[in-house]
C-alpha cells in the first residue's frame, strides 16, 4: 500500500498509475474541505491521455487520520515538503519509506534531516502532468522516474513491482548526480524563459552570449561537487533538452504566468548558495538569480 501526499498534478498521476497497476494506494489531502469535495465526487480520479480517459476509484484521507504509513510518495512542491512531512510524522515508523518527487535540491536534504529513522529516497521525474480539474490529471508527456537512496542502499522490492506493472522507473545507484544534472539544466533554461517570457526553444536566440557563460559557470559548480562526469557533457545535455522541449513552457514560466509561487529557492537559490559555500564566484548565475528575484518581487510573488 502506498500513500500519496499531495493531490496535485504529479500526486494524481502517481495515484492513477498505481491504481491502474492494481497497487493499493490512498491520497492524503490537505484539509476536510478537500476531503469532502473528493468524496462528494465519488473518490473518482480521471487519467487523461491522447488515447482517452481512464477512471479509477482512489480513497483519500487526512494527514492526522488513519493507519501507520509504510510507503509514502511526497508529491508537494519543494517549498511545502517540510510542513507536509510534519503533518504525517506520527504515522511514519522506523523503517517507513518516503519517496520525494520534488524538482531542484534542498527539500530532499531537509526531509532527510527531519526523518532520521526512515528511509528517504530521492527521485527525478521527467513526466509532464497538469490538472484539468481537481479530479482530472492530464498526462501530457510520458517520462521516466529515476530514483535512488543517497545513502546508496539496495532498491526496495516495490521498485520491481512498479516496473513489472509498466510504471517507467529506474533505480540509480548514485542519485545525487542525477538531481544535480537536472538542477543545472533547469538553471540554464528556466530563468531565461521566465525573464524573456518565451518557450524553451527560444532560449538560445534570446539569451545570446549569456547562455554559454552560464553553462561554463554551471560546469564549474558541478565540478566543485565532484561531478565532472555531469559537468563535461552539460552544454550538449542542455542543447538536447532545449531541442526536445522546444515548444514547452518551462515550469518557472508557467508558475509566473499563473501567479503561483515558484520553486526558485530550490533551483537558482540552491545553486547560488552551493557556489558561495564552495567559494566560487559565478557572476552570471548570481545576476540571473537577482533578476529573477526582482521579477518575482515586481509580481508580488514570494522570493523564496
Ligand atoms: N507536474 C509535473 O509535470 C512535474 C512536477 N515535478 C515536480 O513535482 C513536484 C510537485 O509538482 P506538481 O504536482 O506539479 O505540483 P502541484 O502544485 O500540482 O501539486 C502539489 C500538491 O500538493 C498539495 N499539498 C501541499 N502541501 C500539502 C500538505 N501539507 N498536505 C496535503 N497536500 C499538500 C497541494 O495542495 P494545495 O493546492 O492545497 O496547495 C497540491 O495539491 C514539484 O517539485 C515539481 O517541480 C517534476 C516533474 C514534472
Ligand atoms: C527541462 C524543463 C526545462 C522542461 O520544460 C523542466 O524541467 C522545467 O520546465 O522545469
Amino acid at each position: 500500500m502506498f500513500h500519496v501526499l499531495g493531490a496535485g498534478s504529479l500526486g494524481l498521476l502517481w495515484a492513477a498509475r498505481l491504481a491502474c497497476a492494481g497497487i493499493e494506494c490512498r491520497l492524503i489531502l490537505r484539509d476536510q474541505t478537500a476531503l469532502s469535495a473528493w468524496e462528494a465526487a465519488g473518490s473518482c480520479l480521471t487519467l487523461r491521455q491522447a488515447e482517452g480517459d481512464q477512471r479509477f476509484t482512489v480513497p483519500a484521507e487526512l494527514a492526522d487520520q488513519g493507519e501507520p504509513i509504510h510507503r509514502l510518495v511526497v508529491a508537494t512542491k519543494a517549498y511545502a515538503v517540510t510542513d507536509a512531512l510534519d503533518s504525517v510524522a506520527t504515522r511514519l515508523g522506523p523503517g517507513s519509506e518516503v519517496l520525494l518527487l520534488q524538482n531542484g535540491l534542498g527539500s530532499q536534504q531537509a526531509a532527510n534531516d527531519a526523518l532520521p529513522l526512515q528511509r528517504v529516497l530521492y527521485a527525478s521525474v521527467t513526466d509532464g502532468a497538469w490538472l484539468a480539474d481537481r479530479c482530472t490529471v492530464v498526462w501530457a508527456g510520458r517520462g521516466l522516474t529515476r530514483m535512488g537512496d543517497p545513502r546508496h542502499g539496495t532498491p526496495p522490492g516495490w521498485v520491481e513491482d512498479l516496473q513489472a506493472a509498466g510504471i517507467a522507473c529506474q533505480w540509480e545507484v548514485d542519485i545525487l548526480p542525477v538531481l544535480w544534472e537536472k538542477l543545472a539544466v533547469n538553471c540554464a533554461i528556466n530563468p531565461f524563459t521566465a525573464l524573456h517570457d518565451c518557450a524553451n526553444g527560444e532560449v538560445l536566440a534570446l539569451a545570446g552570449a549569456r547562455l554559454p557563460d552560464l553553462l561554463l559557470e554551471l560546469q564549474t559548480l558541478l565540478s566543485s561537487q565532484h561531478m565532472d562526469h555531469v559537468a563535461e557533457p552539460l552544454p550538449a545535455t542542455v542543447m538536447d533538452v532545449i531541442a526536445r522541449t522546444a515548444g514547452n513552457s518551462s515550469s518557472m514560466r508557467q508558475d509566473l504566468a499563473a501567479g503561483r509561487r515558484t520553486e526558485i529557492d530550490y533551483l537558482l537559490g540552491f545553486a547560488c548558495r552551493s557556489a558561495r559555500s564552495a567559494q566560487l564566484q559565478l557572476p552570471q548565475l548570481e545576476r540571473l538569480y537577482a533578476e529573477l528575484l526582482a521579477l518575482l518581487a515586481s509580481r508580488d510573488l514570494p522570493v523564496s
